[in-house]
């Protein structure tokens, strides 16, 4: 059996967000800085493989035009009892934390000098799977959401666009490893996209971490 502890490889020395590591993108209105070297491609094969072994994978429904429709990505969430998240009209009830998730929000946690209490998992399968345009503006998160996004797995584009003038664009490639950190006030001047990548024929598994209130 593989300990969860082979999945970091040994702490790097403490980092703040624009400090050892991170890169900040520029983006009036936002605060966004991503650290591609989080994990090492070795642990990150070794999470994305494990996850998508171990997690009860859902596929969620969303109505569109009064229609049912397979949301394009297969998802799951974990999290400190008693919270109940809304996304989309969709309710969902975190899991338990299993260890292997444990350890990879200390890490996050040690990175960002934050604490989170729920992760939102996210699968896609392939370059058909996607997330189309939001913010993460949940009412449960305040008002100025902070969270942390891991990726592992193919690298895909994140897609941002000013709320207010959608020609205000910005392209970030989340490789493989690396960990996407938003604060101030990006959610509410800012959305963000998984958009379709038909050449893209690899899995990725994304990790939001989130603080409920
Ligand atoms: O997969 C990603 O990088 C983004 C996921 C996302 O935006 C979300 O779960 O709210
Ligand atoms: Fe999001």
């Amino acid at each position: 059996m593989t300990q969860p502890a082979l999945f970091i490889e040994p702490p790097a020395a403490p980092a703040e967000p624009s400090t050892r590591g991170w890169e900040q993108i520029s983006a009036p209105g936002a605060l966004i800085c991503i650290k591609r070297s989080f994990l090492g491609p070795v642990a990150a094969t070794k999470l994305l493989r494990r996850l998508i072994d171990v997690v009860p994978w859902r596929q969620d429904k969303i109505k569109i035009f009064g229609k049912e429709h397979d949301l394009p990505r297969l998802q799951q969430w974990y999290g400190d009892p008693g919270q109940v998240y809304l996304w989309s009209g969709i309710e969902m009830r975190p899991l338990p934390w299993i260890p292997e998730l444990l350890e990879v929000r200390e890490a996050v946690q040690r990175a960002t000098k934050r604490d989170f209490n729920s992760v939102l998992l996210n699968y896609y399968r392939d370059g058909n799977d996607t997330v189309s345009w939001h913010a993460d503006d949940e009412p449960g998160l305040g008002l100025s959401p902070f969270i942390a996004s891991l990726s592992v797995g193919a690298e895909r584009d994140f897609l941002l666009r000013r709320t207010d003038d959608k020609t205000e664009k910005r392209n970030i490639k989340l490789t493989h490893g690396s960990l996407l950190v938003m604060g101030g006030e990006t959610q509410g001047n800012w959305q963000h996209a998984i958009p379709r990548r038909k050449r893209v024929t690899e899995p990725r598994v994304n990790l939001t971490f989130r603080e409920f209130e």
